[in-house]
């Protein structure tokens, strides 16, 4: 993936002096500034507290910069906040985008099938949406998505049985159904052992690959960039340190930019990042899910 930002296409992300305080007085981001081209796989690196879900919530309109402001959130070449307001387009733009926040995720109560079937809502006529009346291409392709991320068997149980590796696959799963053209992210694999990191972290770069998706993803710890992120952004204390190849952000850099908080983002276990995925079959295409129309 290319990792030098053209000027000339509409970027799938525009942040402009992204800047927010919350109630509280604690200033969350700092006059952040970040443009991703469509189709790019970018990291979003920072120590516990630096503000990566408070820029991502921002790219969907989860919040709202500081009032009055000049900053600008733009997807897809149209705007979905600035100065702080909404805009009306946020709602069309927000099915253009997949969030994989771990809170929001599913819902608990229902099984998997139908959070991942809440993905194809928006293509629904209104009878239908309300009445969860599904058509059969629409189940085909919910249940061809959970086959994919090896999850099929799971689609009627309830979500809240699922592991936390299986509900990051659900949500995926969920995205490829909704057709987005970004994913945003938020520490996927936090908490997760490495087998099921990389089988996530694999499904991730698979869907930027081979449908383009433009990934945004948080990480806590710079292994899983290296493996899997041509270029990182890197927060600290709601601002932008470093923007740029993954590659050439070395150890000692690390230190630079973080100090005593470099080794929370270092360590662990990079083998395990990099390790192939053993004796199990690499993942197939994804030509067996249907493209959303
Ligand atoms: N709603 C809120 N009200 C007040 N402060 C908040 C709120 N949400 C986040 N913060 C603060 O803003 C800062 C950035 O938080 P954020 O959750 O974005 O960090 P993070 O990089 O995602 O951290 P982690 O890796 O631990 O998830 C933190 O100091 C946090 O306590």
């Amino acid at each position: 993936m290319n990792t030098t930002p053209s000027t000339a296409a509409a970027a799938a992300i525009e942040v402009r002096d992204l800047s927010k305080r919350f109630g509280n007085g604690h200033q969350a981001l700092r006059e952040v500034n970040l443009r991703v081209q469509p189709g790019e796989m970018v990291a979003l690196l920072g120590a516990s507290g630096s503000g990566k879900s408070t820029l991502l919530r921002h790219l969907n309109g989860l919040h709202r910069a500081d009032a009055g402001s000049v900053s600008e959130v733009r997807l897809l070449g149209r705007n979905l906040q600035s100065g702080g307001r909404l805009s009306p387009e946020t709602r069309a733009l927000r099915r253009e985008v997949a969030a994989i926040f771990q809170q929001f995720n599913l819902v608990e109560r229902l099984p998997v099938m139908s959070n991942v079937l809440v993905g194809a809502l928006h293509r629904l006529p209104l009878w239908r949406s309300l009445l969860r009346a599904f058509p059969q291409h629409e189940l085909q392709r919910a249940y061809e998505a959970l086959r994919h991320v090896g999850i099929e068997a799971c689609a009627w149980q309830r979500a809240s049985t699922l592991s936390g590796g299986q509900q990051q696959r659900a949500a995926i799963s969920r995205a490829l159904v909704q057709g987005a053209k970004i994913i945003l992210a938020d520490e996927p694999i936090a908490s997760l052992d490495p087998a099921s990191s990389r089988r996530v972290m694999e499904l991730l770069a698979q869907v930027n690959r081979e449908r383009g998706v433009t990934v945004l993803v948080s990480l806590h710890q710079i292994d899983y960039a290296f493996a899997y992120c041509p270029r990182t952004v890197a927060l600290r204390q709601g601002e932008v340190v470093y923007d740029g190849p993954t590659a050439e952000l070395s150890e000692e850099r690390l230190h630079q930019l973080y100090g005593t908080q470099a080794g929370e983002l270092l360590n662990t276990g990079r083998d395990e990042a990099m390790a192939p995925m053993g004796a199990r079959s690499p993942l197939p295409p994804l030509t067996a899910v249907p493209q959303a129309a």
